[in-house]
């Protein structure tokens, strides 16, 4: 892999354009612009040898992935043509240390994640390979952050926590993750709250372009940040800006659901008190469910009188800490989730106790 990691957007558009070669047909399944396409590969090709030795992880990670491929259009024998054409890829950029018994090796592992991907693709073969989604209400929440009601063409199955990929007709083929903000309702709509990243396609599209009557298309829901209901453990949410979306739906679920004597405390963190944009609905949520307490953190603002602590928000957690007997969820930014996980275990949490999904 060292040698590779050099060269390795050089290897990966070598990789593209013989696949491409040889199976010109397959072209319509990528965006336009393959830059994030390279990296993805590369990136999910460091995970197989990473976990080459542990065949469960290597399954944990590819058969979502292969679940995924579902809304590309992948069928099976794709990844066979894939496997020789990466194997000859790596051959060309793999320097000196490419020799028969490095070629062995990567063939076995490359026929190893083939099966686990197609194996994910069969498991997702009795659901739609995507659903379409019309906007039916647009609506501007803070600053950046637009709320989308979407309604599913059929009954689109999911558990609050979860997210789906979601691809815009402005950017076809460019599919990015987004958690739901809700609870699933008894109307079936759907609702999205989006913010717009610097430079990011879909993000702005969704948040500037998007209108009621456009047409999105939904990839099935995924991840595991969801609310186990014969348990009944407490549970310690950490919603991080944009990332409060699941973590309300969270707190929805177990309303609906009944808290059976669980408590649930959510720490609401953001920059500055403007972006605490759902800090009101989570309050009534909290006046009406005495199970329930919301601490809402300000990162770059003094909290001033309108009750928020002050703070980074894994290290406020950390304050309130012993944690004995919670299963915490984490949303938000990467490196809040990272650093929120690495305070928790600090704390005592153990490993499995801490959830998180940042989707890829
Ligand atoms: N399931 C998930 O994990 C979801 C993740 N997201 C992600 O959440 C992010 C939200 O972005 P914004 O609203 O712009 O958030 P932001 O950058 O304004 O930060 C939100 C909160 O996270 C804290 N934070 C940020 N960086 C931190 C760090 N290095 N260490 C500790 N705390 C940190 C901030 O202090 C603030 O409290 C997006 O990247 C989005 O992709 C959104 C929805 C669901």
């Amino acid at each position: 892999m060292a040698a590779v990691r050099p060269v390795a957007d050089r290897a990966m558009a070598h990789f593209h354009a013989l696949v491409f070669l040889r199976h010109p047909e397959l072209r319509a399944m990528f965006p336009a612009a393959m830059d994030e396409q390279r990296e993805l590969l590369f990136r999910a090709f460091e995970q197989c040898v990473r976990h080459a030795d542990d065949p469960a992880a290597l399954r944990g990670y590819l058969a979502p992935m292969g679940r995924g491929h579902r809304r590309y259009g992948v069928l099976p024998g794709h990844y066979a043509s894939a496997e020789e054409c990466l194997v000859q890829a790596l051959a060309r950029f793999g320097g000196a240390v490419w020799d028969e018994r490095a070629e062995a090796a990567c063939r076995r592992l490359l026929a190893l994640a083939s099966r686990l991907l197609a194996e994910g693709l069969d498991e997702a073969r009795s659901a739609p390979a995507w659903w379409q989604a019309e906007v039916v209400a647009h609506r501007q929440a803070a600053e950046d952050t637009a709320v989308l009601t979407l309604r599913p063409d059929q009954a689109y199955p999911f558990r609050a926590g979860q997210w789906a990929a979601v691809e815009t007709p402005w950017w076809p083929r460019v599919w990015r993750p987004y958690s739901f903000g809700s609870a699933p309702r008894p109307d079936g709509l759907l609702t999205l709250h989006v913010k717009a990243v610097p430079a990011g396609w879909v993000s702005n599209a969704l948040v500037h372009r998007a209108r009621p009557g456009d047409v999105l298309r939904l990839g099935a829901a995924e991840g595991g940040m969801t609310v186990d209901h014969t348990a009944g453990e407490n549970l310690l949410c950490l919603g991080g800006g944009a990332g409060i979306g699941p973590v309300v739906a969270l707190v929805e679920e177990v309303a609906a659901h009944g808290a059976a004597g669980r408590r649930v405390e959510v720490f609401y963190g953001a920059r500055r008190a403007a972006g605490l944009y759902r800090l009101a609905e989570l309050r009534q949520l909290a006046e009406r469910n005495p199970w329930l307490t919301v601490r809402p953190v300000l990162s770059e603002e003094d909290g001033g009188s309108g009750g928020a602590l002050s703070g980074q928000l894994p290290e406020v957690v950390a304050r309130y800490a012993p944690w004995h007997g919670y299963t915490a969820c984490l949303s938000g930014p990467a490196a809040m989730v990272r650093a929120g996980a690495a305070a928790l275990r600090r704390c005592g949490m153990p490993a499995g106790s801490v959830r998180y999904d940042q989707p890829v």
